[in-house]
């Protein structure tokens, strides 16, 4: 695997996000620095448009409300507003190679000067420490020396992989072979059988980067749910902020807030 500069991007619904979305992400970038595959110089949360269409998948403004409460702490994990504002839908590999164009077109200074609100800080850093004429030279058919965005993803997305009509073999192609993947696994799970039998992860393997999580948190966006819609406490599962909001728009099932104004009512 060649050394890099890599944003490491993570799709999905977030439907709300839980500490365990966060913690990829920190799990990732420990892994890929210790084990020196790359530096990774941000991080991008992708959620899913509303015509995903998933079972409870809120709309997405409060969904990235949520994200955003969740990452308030973060200094290097961006939102990317960009998939909710498209017509429809949008597969992932459209995705990355997006996120990937923009951040090179922006370094190498080609179209928009304006950077996205969810650059990563390092990348407009890199852009000033770089003298504009060795960017050019660095970048003119060297894509090798631009960043790669990876797709960051537990265990089980990379299983869905398997779904049959779910995933096109072209895009799995492009997504492991051009972008390359970091898995997200639980001790216990065998993410290493599943590549090995799927023939285009195999072919791509060392473009699969497989993390093993040793702090098991079995926390989802559906255990939240549940325990919202039965009125259950949910608190250390994901950021304080993200269940006020839940509570604060009934999200999920979540009894409505008593407000002052029901108080006058009553
Ligand atoms: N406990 C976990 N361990 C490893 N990866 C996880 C875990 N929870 C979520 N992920 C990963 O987070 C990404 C976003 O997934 P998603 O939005 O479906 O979250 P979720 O918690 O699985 O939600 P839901 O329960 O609604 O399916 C996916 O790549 C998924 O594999
Ligand atoms: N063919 C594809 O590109 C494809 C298929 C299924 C899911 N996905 C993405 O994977 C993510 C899955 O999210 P959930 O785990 O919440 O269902 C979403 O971001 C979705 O857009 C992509
Ligand atoms: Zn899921």
């Amino acid at each position: 695997m060649s050394y890099g500069k890599i944003v490491i991007m993570a799709c999905g619904s977030f439907s709300p996000p839980t500490y365990m979305h966060l913690r990829m992400f920190e799990i990732a970038r420990d892994y890929i620095h210790t084990l020196n595959l790359g530096s990774v110089v941000g991080g991008l949360v992708c959620p899913v448009h509303d015509a995903y269409g998933k079972k409870d998948l809120v709309p997405a403004h409060h969904r990235i409300s949520m994200l955003k409460l969740a990452l308030r702490s973060s200094s290097w994990i961006k939102i990317s507003e960009w998939e909710t504002q498209q017509s429809g839908w949008t597969r992932t590999r459209v995705s990355l190679q997006y996120h990937q164009d923009t951040i090179n077109n922006y370094l190498t200074g080609v179209n928009d000067p304006d950077p996205p609100s969810w650059l990563p800080d390092d990348i407009l850093n890199l852009n000033s420490l770089d003298e504009p004429d060795n960017l050019m030279e660095k970048f003119n058919g060297n894509t090798q020396d631009g960043v790669t965005v990876k797709l960051l993803c537990g265990a089980d997305l990379l299983e869905s992989f398997a779904t049959p009509g779910l995933w096109s073999d072209e895009d799995l192609e492009t997504i492991v072979g051009r972008h390359g993947l970091v898995v997200v696994t639980r001790a216990g799970c065998d993410p290493g059988k599943f590549i090995y039998e799927s023939d285009i992860l195999y072919k791509h393997r060392k473009n699969v980067i497989l993390v093993t999580n040793y702090i098991a948190n079995e926390v989802s966006s559906t255990q939240i749910r549940r325990l919202v819609s039965r009125g259950e406490s949910a608190k250390y599962l994901t950021d304080d902020g993200v269940l006020a909001y839940v509570r604060q728009h009934s999200l999920y099932g979540a009894p409505r807030e008593h407000t002052e104004a029901d108080a006058r009512c009553s």
